[in-house]
């Protein structure tokens, strides 16, 4: 008989918001080993006063052989919760998922327009609207407003530092969201191994739909008919950024990029 309990979580998927993050928790929760929270749990962001149990009590039922985990992409962004999560758990596992931080940018600023119920399908009207929030004039120059969250988001290294403060570096995987979309049993495999659970998620659980734009989805057991594809509010169509717009952010997140890879020792992802 195995007893099921809820437990405060083992992993807690940090961020980046818009890099992947509910595909990568979707894929993982097929595994038997494996318990997570379906809903953005908020507790160290938001709902911090609410105390530990409560936060305990958001969790799925589990049972000894699994591995909890919950995602709020908040985490890594608000300077609040790396000290937070130190004093839960000094030895949680922490998985980061990134993307290119310049689609990124735009897949968070598509959202806030649709989230603005803007004419969300006008996508060159869109592109017009992203440049216009995109620069600001300092003394006579047009430069990129990096307070701007869609972009200071995206500045992975601030965030990931703050995050170091606290925990050694082993204690990160850092999932690269662009190539979960072209090859996810490669980035589940390095998963798979942080968490040190069987490598059962392998290039046959996943499926290449049509109707998903591309966009991966995953067999519940390899050969199997039952498929879980994202909803259609992930994967939605992006305003086309002109080229020396692209340029711009291209040079803006480079020294960013840089350090950032160079501070978790690793070759770049993008
Ligand atoms: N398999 C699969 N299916 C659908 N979508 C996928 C998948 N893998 C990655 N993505 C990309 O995930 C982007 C949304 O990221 P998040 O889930 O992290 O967004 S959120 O922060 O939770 O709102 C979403 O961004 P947009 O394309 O801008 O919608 C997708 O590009």
């Amino acid at each position: 008989l195995e007893i099921l309990k809820k437990r405060l979580p083992d992993a807690i998927l940090i961020g980046a918001k818009k890099s992947g993050t509910r595909a990568l928790l979707t894929f993982i929760s097929i595994h038997p080993n494996v318990s997570a929270a379906n809903p953005e749990i908020h507790f160290f962001d938001k709902y911090y006063h609410l105390g530990i149990d409560w936060y305990r009590s958001q969790m799925p039922f589990a049972t000894q052989n699994q591995i909890v985990i919950e995602k709020t992409p908040k985490y890594l962004v608000d300077p609040k919760v790396a000290q937070r999560v130190y004093n839960m758990n000094k030895n949680v596992k922490l998985i980061v998922i990134l993307r290119n931080p310049i689609s990124r940018a735009i897949s968070e600023f598509v959202q806030t327009q649709w989230k603005q119920k803007r004419n969300i399908f006008d996508v060159e009207e869109q592109a017009r609207r992203f440049n216009r929030m995109l620069y600001q004039n300092r003394r006579g120059n047009l430069t990129i407003r990096k307070n701007w969250s869609v972009i200071r988001n995206g500045i992975y290294v601030k965030h990931v530092k703050n995050w170091l403060k606290y925990f050694p570096l082993e204690s990160f995987i850092f999932i690269n969201g662009d190539n979960l979309v072209r090859n996810p049993h490669q980035e589940m495999k390095k998963l798979q191994e942080f968490l040190a659970i069987k490598p059962i998620i392998t290039e046959r659980n996943f499926v290449m739909t049509t109707q998903k734009r591309g966009f991966p989805c995953i067999r519940l057991k390899p050969g199997s008919d039952r498929i879980k594809c994202l909803n259609d509010q992930k994967g939605r169509p992006h305003p086309k950024i002109n080229p020396s717009v692209f340029q711009d952010l291209d040079q803006f997140y480079k020294p960013f990029n840089k350090e950032f890879f160079e501070l978790i020792d690793q070759e770049p992802f993008w």
